[in-house]
């Protein structure tokens, strides 16, 4: 059995229970357990605060977690670090009130700044040379300049409306960060075993996510045109159509280019294109 320790209610909670579902693993989960077993796979789950969730997959009390890099290398433990998994993206940025003078990060010299992360928040001061007085303080971190506690503030951005909200200005991003999935170095064989095992449905999920199937009926005198477009995992399926002179091609497309593929596509003499989401996507 592996044990996953994720976020109990946060930022991380919905997209880790979702990505552990998309994985095939089943499980029962209510709000008031703290401790759930999979149905279908040795995995048990660790509903955790976040910033608990690196030290214990650092001592072995959980094998492998999810957390935001902002915590994982604020608290030194980076090189727990396994997967990026793309989602609760963020970042760590400084902010000023609204009307408040600012030309670069010296501005900040000798001025006290409010923040849940002074470890990441004093290497970015000291790369800059730029010396400051740091608060720590645990939660609601915007409030701090209008209440006088701080000049500023470094914390969490992600549309920024936290910070419209609260009077204040980004100025500067002091880190960039999305989830990972960390673990602990010495798993021992078989619990390494398993997470291999998590990881080739990660990577199945995510090669899903970034995937379209294509299907498009098309003259046969378009096909070597359209061909050249749709390289798909190793080339495109055709399919002669009832209706003679006419086939019908399937590929995968990546949805980064996704929009331009279409429509080169139609340029081809592509017709009724269909566009599917894919659920898995393996090899
Ligand atoms: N607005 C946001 N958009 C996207 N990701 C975010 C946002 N805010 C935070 N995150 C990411 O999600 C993580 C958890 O954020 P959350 O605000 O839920 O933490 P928390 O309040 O410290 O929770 P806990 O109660 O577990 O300690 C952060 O460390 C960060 O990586
Ligand atoms: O730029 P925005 O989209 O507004 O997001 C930023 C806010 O989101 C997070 O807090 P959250 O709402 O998770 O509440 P918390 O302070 O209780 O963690 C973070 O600490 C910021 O305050
Ligand atoms: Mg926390």
């Amino acid at each position: 059995m592996i044990r996953l320790a994720i976020q109990k209610s946060g930022r991380l909670s919905e997209d880790s229970l979702k990505l552990i579902r998309e994985c095939g693993i089943s499980f029962i989960s209510t709000s008031s357990k703290l401790k759930t077993e999979a149905t279908n796979f040795p995995l048990e789950i660790l509903f955790l605060r976040d910033d608990d969730i690196p030290g214990y997959v650092a001592d072995g009390v959980a094998d492998i977690g999810i957390v935001g890099q902002n915590v994982l290398v604020e608290e030194g433990l980076q090189k727990l670090s396994v997967k990026n998994l793309g989602f609760s993206k963020c970042r760590l940025s400084l902010a000023v009130s609204k009307g408040a003078e600012y030309q670069d990060v010296t501005t900040l010299q000798g001025k006290s700044i409010a923040t849940s992360y002074p470890n990441l928040l004093q290497e970015f001061l000291t790369s800059k040379g730029v010396e400051a007085d740091i608060h720590t303080i645990s939660g609601s971190v915007e409030i701090a300049p209008s209440i006088g506690l701080a000049d500023a503030v470094c914390d969490i951005v992600s549309s920024g409306s936290t910070l419209i909200s609260n009077g204040l200005r980004e100025v500067e991003t002091v880190f960039k960060s999305e989830a990972v999935l960390i673990a602990n170095q010495n798993l021992g064989q078989e619990k390494n075993r398993l997470l291999q095992q998590l990881l080739f449905r990660m990577e199945a999920v995510q090669k899903a996510q970034k995937s379209k199937y294509v299907v498009l009926n098309a003259p046969n005198s378009a096909i070597p045109e359209i061909k050249k477009l749709l390289p798909g995992i190793k080339s495109p399926t055709i399919i002669p159509l009832a209706e003679e002179g006419w086939s019908s091609l399937h590929s995968v497309v990546n949805e980064d280019d996704f929009w331009d593929i279409i429509q080169k596509l139609k340029e081809a003499g592509a017709e009724g294109i269909l566009v599917v989401p894919i659920e898995k996507m393996i090899g």
